[in-house]
């Protein structure tokens, strides 16, 4: 495929671009110095010693050499190699090294510069190794060159970028310079930053004070010469949120602050997204990245160095404090969801500790018992209020475990892990009171000695149960804050995926992608009716699957409502249907149970257990008499698996064994299932393995129950799931043949004739049938011919197709590159006789260009 060049960022396309392909120019930037040439007076065209700093690839050389008396001398340097450029002196360096300083001399001698250019701008060249100078650094550099080789009274044209820095790069160069503008010439982009400053009658003092040109000290000394850090933390100044960029002064993406002022500060989740650690150390010494405290400010006595000492203190000296929470402080940006958690609510702990918990209008709370001002009444309704509130986080508690424990189930039914334990038992009584649930053992404060390995040792039940009690009324004060922080944490999550949608075209197509229902897996699906498949959109799919997925008869027994909601359908789940659970219901609803009638009836499970066996044996039989082509694709198939029941095959069902021969057979139009191809090795070698008998559907299914299959996905930060279907998933092997039949694939593809190929083709043969057509009828007409004797007929149908066949030759176009002695020439080149065309190398993508632009 061919590299097409952009041409279209920043309208790279205008008039100057246009003009300087015209005029020759090597790029569009010649324009922005003729156009500051004029405007000032043309000063180029007194210019007898010119140097060109950040040249490449030399437009303003050029520029300079047409413009300059003739027996100028003209130096242009820059990280890139510059193409020789008549006239013009150039060389390969960096301008901020002493290299090039001594080059430039060498190459002046005793002769000093009218004036001095720079164009130059960090990370343009191709050098990007050494271009680590900023814009502003740059400027400050070339300064220093063109003090040392102007002449007094010299010229110095240079590109600076509004920022903070151009004030002071201003300044500078008013000490220097008699007069200096800032100027914006036409052919600069308005969307471009940069400003050009002319620099005028070169004050060439004796000596000058090396500060004016050390980054450090014009950057930033003059900014602020003694920074008042003390100052800054006692009495924060309010500074004014940036929402272009970095915080002024602050270009670091490490930042860090006091934890007390994690602690004090009122909004922590701010504070969690932006900072990346807090120091257990009072904000006296973590002054390197000052921060708004609000708190502090809000108060009306700012808090003394003493009292925060002492307030730090209290905080390391605090249970909490463990070594998990300083551990989780070193580094926020690596925390999850439940690290935040954690965090917040030791926050809480130590605000109340420091007596700093106020209510959000600001009015302190009641510090002691808030009953005792109370009538008799009015405490029972107090109690009874607080009894309640406790009853409904309680019950608040209880709902959300039990949906997640229901969206578990949900999953688990969508995978098809059906197993003993679901069939009857529900899954909720296995999961948090199960007796290795870690977060039992977290609860119980075990998890560090269990880390450790020290197994002997036993929590007592009244330990448990304090620690229970504690962790409670901790979670009762905190619960609902930590609802709240849980949810902000959550919509900025979905904000971020948001602002990423919006930006990332790729990442929406891959997320309308995951939107739609996975096609390949069909599980125990029943063919749906077409009606279905037109009227329901993708969740109701979803719960039909679901729905289908529990055999034909249930859809007899339960006649299915049209917009059955999945959630409505298990919210009974508990409801016993023939004696059974709904889940077992379902599991032996499955086609595999069809024809045993014992089930429906509600017939004991062992006997139901003996028909299926029964029933696999015959069907087992009979599948080895007939050779059936529906038989399970592998004899040696465990015992108990049920694969081995011969499949009905539905009409619009595509199975496992559809790669047997006996497909061949289908009629394509009745296949309509989702027509596969494979495109991947791991698909083509689980293809070659399933052909060859080599891996069996159980194989396969078994395969697929594995590690990540099972992922607990409950209570886990979105960011982390998103992450972990990334990454962590099984790498399939691929075997070589796989991917040689890949890769040969891929070249059949490749070698395809593209359309517009296939259409000239086309188009040759639709000429050729119509000649021939004419030629016949011609031809028909001579033999019609009475007035002409046989030998004539011949003799004018032989010229006819003598005619016909000579190839016509176009005439022959020249074509003449305006290189060396061509170029620019006007008329006729030399020694070019006949049809000629002049071409440059810039012509033909040019054109491509327009047309695309046409397009
Ligand atoms: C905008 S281009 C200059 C265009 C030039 N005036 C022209 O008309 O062709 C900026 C140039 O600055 C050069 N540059 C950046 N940092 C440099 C450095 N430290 N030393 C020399 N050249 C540098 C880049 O290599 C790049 O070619």
């Amino acid at each position: 495929m061919g590299k097409t060049q952009k041409k279209f960022g920043k309208g790279r396309l205008d008039q100057y671009y246009r003009l300087a392909k015209e005029k020759g120019y090597r790029a569009r930037a010649a324009f922005k110095i003729l156009q500051i040439n004029q405007k000032y007076g043309g000063f180029l065209e007194k210019s007898k010693v010119v140097i060109d700093l950040c040249a490449a690839p030399g437009s303003w050389c050029q520029v300079a050499a047409s413009l300059c008396p003739v027996d100028s001398l003209i130096v242009g340097v820059d990280l890139a190699p510059i193409k020789p450029i008549p006239k013009v002196i150039t060389f390969q360096e960096d301008i901020t090294s002493d290299k090039c300083r001594a080059q430039l001399r060498q190459h002046l001698k005793t002769w000093k510069a009218d004036c001095v250019l720079h164009d130059g701008a960090p990370n343009v060249g191709t050098a990007w190794v050494q271009d680590a100078y900023t814009q502003s650094e740059l400027v400050l550099q070339s300064l220093k060159l063109a003090t040392e080789f102007l002449v007094p009274g010299g010229i110095f044209v240079t590109k600076v970028f509004r920022s903070k820095d151009y004030n002071n790069l201003m300044w500078v160069f008013n000490q220097l310079f008699n007069k200096v503008e800032a100027t914006k010439p036409p052919a600069s982009r308005n969307v471009s930053a940069e400003i050009f400053v002319m620099c005028r009658g070169f004050k060439a003092p004796k000596r000058i004070d090396p500060k004016f040109l050390d980054p450090r000290a014009v950057f930033e000394d003059l900014t602020d010469p003694t920074p008042n850090y003390e100052a800054k933390v006692f009495n924060p100044e309010k500074k004014k949120r940036k929402r272009d960029g970095y915080e002024e002064g602050n270009y670091t993406q490490f930042k860090s602050m006091s934890v007390l002022d994690f602690v004090k500060g009122n909004d922590p989740i701010a504070l969690l997204g932006s900072m990346s650690e807090f120091k257990f150390e009072t904000p006296e010494a973590s002054t390197e990245q000052p921060v708004e405290n609000e708190e502090a400010e809000r108060h009306e006595k700012p808090a003394t160095l003493e009292e925060l000492r002492n307030e730090l203190k209290t905080v390391k000296k605090l249970e909490e404090t463990s070594k998990e929470i300083k551990e989780l402080c070193k580094d926020l940006k690596v925390l999850g969801k439940r690290d935040f958690r954690l965090l917040l609510k030791w926050r809480l702990i130590c605000r109340s500790v420091l007596g700093l918990d106020k209510k959000e209008d600001g009015t302190p709370e009641p510090e002691q018992d808030p009953t005792a001002n109370m009538t008799e009444e009015e405490k029972i309704e107090y109690e009874l209020q607080r009894l309640q509130d406790k009853e409904a986080g309680r019950r608040k508690r209880e709902r959300r475990k039990k949906n997640e424990q229901r969206q578990k189930e949900i999953t688990r039914m969508q995978l098809g892990m059906l197993n003993p334990v679901d069939i009857g038992i529900e899954a909720a009584q296995v999961g948090s009171d199960s007796l290795f649930s870690l977060k039992e053992v977290e609860k119980s404060g075990q998890l560090e000695t269990l880390a450790k390995g020290k197994m002997n040792v036993i929590v007592t039940n009244e330990e448990a149960n304090k620690k229970e009690v504690e962790e409670i009324e901790i979670g009762e004060n905190s619960d609902e804050e930590a609802d709240r922080l849980e949810d902000e944490l959550d919509v900025m999550y979905e904000q971020y995926q948001g602002r990423r949608a919006e930006n990332d075209a790729k990442y929406r197509a891959k997320k309308a992608r995951e939107e739609q229902p996975d096609t390949e897996w069909t599980g125990f699906e029943e063919p749906p009716s077409e009606s279905d498949v037109d009227d329901d959109d993708d969740g109701i799919k979803l719960d039909e699957d679901y729905q289908s997925s529990s055999g034909s008869e249930s859809d007899d027994d339960h006649p299915k409502p049209k917009s059955l909601k999945l959630l409505t359908e298990l919210e009974d789940n508990d409801v016993k249907i023939n004696g059974l659970s709904k889940t077992a219901h379902k599991f032996f609803g499955q086609s595999a149970f069809k024809d045993i009638d014992g089930l429906d009836s509600g017939s004991d499970s062992d006997e139901a257990i003996n028909k299926i066996v029964e029933l696999r044996k015959t069907q087992y039989k009979q599948n080895g008499d007939t050779g059936d082509k529906n038989k399970a694709v592998s004899d040696k198939d465990d015992k108990n698996s049920f694969e081995i029941v011969k499949e009905v095959k539905e009409p619009n069902q595509k199975s496992w064994s559809d790669n047997d021969s006996s497909d061949d057979e289908m009629d394509d139009k009745e296949h309509t299932g989702p027509n596969i191809d494979i495109i991947t090795a791991e698909a083509m070698t689980l293809a070659h393995q399933l052909a060859l008998k080599e891996k069996s559907k159980a194989d396969v299914v078994d395969e697929s129950y594995n590690r990540y299959s099972m992922r607990d996905r409950d209570g886990l930060p979105q960011w982390f799931l998103d992450d972990e279907d990334r990454f962590s998933k099984p790498i399939r092997p691929i075997t070589a043949e796989a991917a040689a039949a890949i890769k040969a694939k891929l070249r059949a593809l490749n070698a395809r004739p593209i359309k517009k190929v296939e259409e000239a083709r086309a188009r040759k043969k639709m000429k050729a049938a119509r000649k021939l057509e004419r030629l016949r009828k011609k031809s028909d007409i001579i033999i019609e011919d009475p007035n002409k004797s046989e030998k004539e007929k011949a003799e004018s149908i032989q010229k006819l197709m003598r005619k016909a066949s000579k190839k016509t030759t176009k005439p022959q176009v020249k074509v003449v590159v305006a290189r060396g002695a061509n170029r620019g020439i006007m008329g006729r080149p030399k020694g070019v006789k006949g049809r000629y065309k002049m071409v440059d190398g810039r012509m033909k993508k040019e054109m491509r260009a327009l047309k695309r632009k046409a397009k």
